[in-house]
């Protein structure tokens, strides 16, 4: 059974349609890349599936159970994080992702990686006593991130991280954790605008528009050249032809 599904989910924002009719299903340890023009509706389907943003018609399904936006028991088994991601004020990367780890996973709970080595990786062990909202937008968008790591839901939706202001060092950090996340049978959702990236980096891919889904393939056994020329033209790229 998937994990996460969108059944027949249609959003409007006063008379405009975004979202009409969206058929989807992710399993747990995957990854999937959500592209589509801008516009086109990748944030307001990511909000909705978390639960975050309403719905007009259908349904989300967690765990074959639908969602219920004032469930609190089910909101905590997903995180969305916004492309400028969010922070509690005052705190600094370290208290930051501590709290995010005690609020979704209890006091008791250690961090299911190595802060330290982490905060290494990332470039974050110097400043990791400095308040977050003081950082750079990428050192923010790094620490951020690290808390989502901390609270390790069972459903990451995240909005262009690779157009968060990382470096090339953090993007390969966000690589190597959300795959070390899938192994734990975590579900990551993320929405991107390079073809490239999601052929490469997700073991589904998925292009909205004109309010449904355009494309839904898995990336396994397929070509990445050719499935970049695939997403090109569903996003009309010029010149993308096979
Ligand atoms: N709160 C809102 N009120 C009214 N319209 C909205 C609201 N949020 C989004 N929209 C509209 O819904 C459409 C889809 O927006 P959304 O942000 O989901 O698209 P997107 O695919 O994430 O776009 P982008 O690639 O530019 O980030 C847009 O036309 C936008 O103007």
């Amino acid at each position: 059974m998937a994990l996460l599904e969108a059944a027949g989910l249609g959003k409007r924002y006063g008379t405009k349609r975004v979202l009409w009719d969206v058929d989807l299903a992710f399993e747990a340890g995957e990854i999937a890349g959500v592209l589509g023009v801008n516009g086109a509706g990748k944030t307001t389907l990511l909000g909705c599936l978390a639960g975050m943003i309403g719905w007009d018609r259908g349904e989300v399904r967690l765990g074959g159970e639908r969602l219920d936006r004032g469930r609190l028991d089910q909101r905590q088994r997903m995180m969305f994080l916004p492309g400028e991601g969010f922070h509690f004020g005052g705190a600094d990367t370290i208290r930051n992702a501590a709290i995010f780890s005690e609020l979704w996973r209890g006091i008791e709970a250690q961090p299911p990686i190595d802060l330290e080595e982490w905060l290494e990786r990332l470039g974050l062990l110097e400043i990791a006593f400095e308040s977050v909202e003081t950082l750079s937008r990428g050192e923010r968008y790094k620490a951020v991130l690290l808390a989502l790591h901390c609270a390790d839901p069972e459903i990451w939706l995240i909005d262009e991280p690779f157009a968060a202001g990382m470096d090339a060092r953090g993007m390969e950090a966000f690589r190597q954790l959300v795959l070390a996340a899938a192994t734990r049978g975590r579900c990551i959702v993320y929405t991107t605008q390079f073809p490239e990236l999601a052929a490469r980096f997700a073991d589904r891919v998925v292009v909205v528009g004109s309010g449904g889904v355009l494309l839904n393939e898995s990336t396994k056994d397929r070509d990445p050249e050719e499935l970049i020329r695939q997403l090109g033209q569903e996003l009309g790229i010029h010149g993308a032809h096979s």
